[in-house]
């Protein structure tokens, strides 16, 4: 294979991302908007740094958070003719990689299994809590007691401190527990995780983190294989993975952050914009701190959009202003439908004219707040024959693991596909969250009432803020066309009629 010069690599950049990709020295951070080519400018500079022989390619490392985005630079660096050598990695992944390298350095037994059930050994910690049998634990109470579990991981709250949490931060514990009585179960996890001799996702980086604490002679080797770190999505990076990145890093200041605070939509899971914004403070002084504000994905009515919703935040001046790198194009779309079921048609019929004129299904998604939204929607697909896939966003955590059967979205599709043939592909129905990072021509989000978007009409503003985000996620998907609606009832014999979402009022 031969390798692209390094001019060549830059070529298709302006300037802003140029001078991203010249920086390959030192502390660098790029704030990137929606569109605005943040995956090929990190990629180029990979590409550039390694092709000009500044990098070393056997000691990169860029990782982000899901196999999915992890799959797509590696694709992006290889079609750039760059080094075998460069890995491309979730935090999970590259974690595990280098753990299971070490171990027998550090421990004469085997390495733990990682486990493939989670919601059994919460199951198992509940019953030995409240005594009713695992298989009859409620599935939601199971549900959400694993997801507090992994928050407190990710945001390094012990057992010991959660109840201290909860008094700081009016954090109400899940399953109707009290904060007394969620430690206790959270401590019976730990204990039968650990007699079962498995550990689970976030342990994977926490046991990283101690060993490089740990071990200063297998850090010094870890630390080796890291000359260059590239870090995507920084906005969606949680304490523990923060933690992890300065263990990997030592006294090494070659870090390179990418994110859009904007895009900040796992609050609720532990993620925080907080290290991409005090970047600066934490690596000052930087080499470069750069903002990528054009959106070359949206025609101008649509980042004019994205720009409305934004504005009308109270933390707007924590967000960077789009540009539109594209042109003018269509408007965007608003109607209103009587029922659900009505909504749900006039999309299927819309896709339909937009595949008559000649355009193809793949290029059409419809987007939803929550997975139970997307019923109607295929059925409409369904009656009309156009072939479509489900896209829905499974435990984000567990989604991160490379290297296992897993997959970054639970994805099913109809069988529909013959009638239009494979070329013109199917339709997607995705959740907002498991489109992250994806484009369409046409996107059509759905179910744009309080309720739906704002999910749970939510008290604390915090939560109201993340939703603004998540819309602001769905609307800079679209390429070419915008169709934005909801229905005033879910069907027509319910009298609760639903309010337009306050994000577009
Ligand atoms: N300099 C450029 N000139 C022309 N098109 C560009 C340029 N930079 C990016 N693009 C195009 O803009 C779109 C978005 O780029 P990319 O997927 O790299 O964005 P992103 O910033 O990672 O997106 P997001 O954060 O919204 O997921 C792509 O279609 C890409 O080809």
């Amino acid at each position: 294979m031969g390798t692209t010069s390094p001019e060549r690599i830059l070529a298709t950049l302006d300037d802003a991302q140029r001078s991203a990709a010249l920086a390959v020295d030192g502390p660098v951070r790029i704030i990137a908007v929606a569109g605005a080519g943040k995956t090929r400018t990190i990629t180029r500079r990979i590409a550039y740094a390694c092709a000009s022989g500044v990098w070393d390619p056997t000691r990169v490392l860029a990782v982000t958070f899901s196999v999915k985005a992890a799959n797509e630079m590696r694709e992006r660096l290889d079609a750039l003719q760059v080094p075998r050598g460069v890995r491309a990695s979730t935090f999970h992944s590259a974690a595990l990689r280098q753990m299971r390298e070490v171990w027998p350095d550090i421990c004469e037994g085997p390495f733990p299994d990682v486990t493939e059930d989670k919601s059994a050994l919460v199951a198992q910690a509940l019953y030995r809590f409240n005594g009713i049998r695992p298989k009859e634990q409620p599935k939601q109470s199971v549900y959400e007691v694993g997801a507090e579990i992994d928050w407190c991981k990710v945001s390094l709250i012990t057992a010991k401190n959660y109840a201290r949490v909860c008094a700081a931060t009016h954090r109400t514990p899940p399953a109707g527990l009290e904060p007394g009585q969620f430690a206790t179960v959270y401590e019976q996890y730990e204990a039968e995780k650990n007699s079962r001799f498995e550990i689970d996702f976030n342990d994977i980086l926490l046991l990283a983190c101690h060993v490089l604490d740990a071990f200063p002679d297998v850090a010094k080797r870890i630390r080796r294989q890291i000359g260059w770190l590239t870090v995507d999505e920084y906005q969606d990076v949680s304490p523990l993975q923060h933690l992890l990145m300065t263990r990997w890093l030592g006294s090494n200041r070659n870090i390179c952050v990418v994110g859009d605070p904007a895009q900040t939509i796992y609050s609720f899971a532990g993620a925080t914009s907080y290290y991409l914004e005090h970047f600066g403070k934490e690596f000052a002084p930087l080499t470069a701190d750069i903002a990528l504000n054009r959106d070359y994905r949206s025609v101008s009515p649509i980042v004019g959009y994205a720009n409305r919703v934004l504005g009308g935040s109270a933390q707007r001046q924590d967000y960077i202003r789009l540009e539109s790198g594209r042109g003018t194009g269509s408007r965007v779309m608003s109607r209103i439908y009587e029922t659900d079921a009505a909504e749900a048609q006039a999309v299927a019929r819309q896709i339909s004219r937009i595949l008559a004129q000649g355009g193809n299904a793949s290029d059409c998604a419809v987007l939803t707040r929550v997975g139970g939204q997307q019923t109607l929607v295929a059925q409409a697909l369904k009656q009309a024959n156009i072939p479509y896939r489900l896209r829905r966003n499974m435990n984000w955590q567990s989604s991160a693991l490379a290297g296992t059967a897993r997959q970054e979205t639970a994805e099913t599709s109809n069988a529909g596909v013959e009638q239009l043939g494979v070329e013109k592909g199917r339709v997607t129905i995705s959740t907002i969250h498991a489109a992250k990072g994806l484009e369409y021509k046409h996107v059509f989000v759905i179910g744009l009432s309080e309720g739906l978007l704002p999910y749970k009409p939510q008290s604390d503003d915090g939560d109201v803020e993340e939703e603004r985000r998540v819309l602001y996620v769905a609307l800079t998907r679209a390429e070419d066309t915008l169709h934005l609606s909801f229905a005033k009832r879910s069907d027509s014999q319910t009298t609760y009629v639903r309010r337009l979402s306050r994000f577009l009022q």
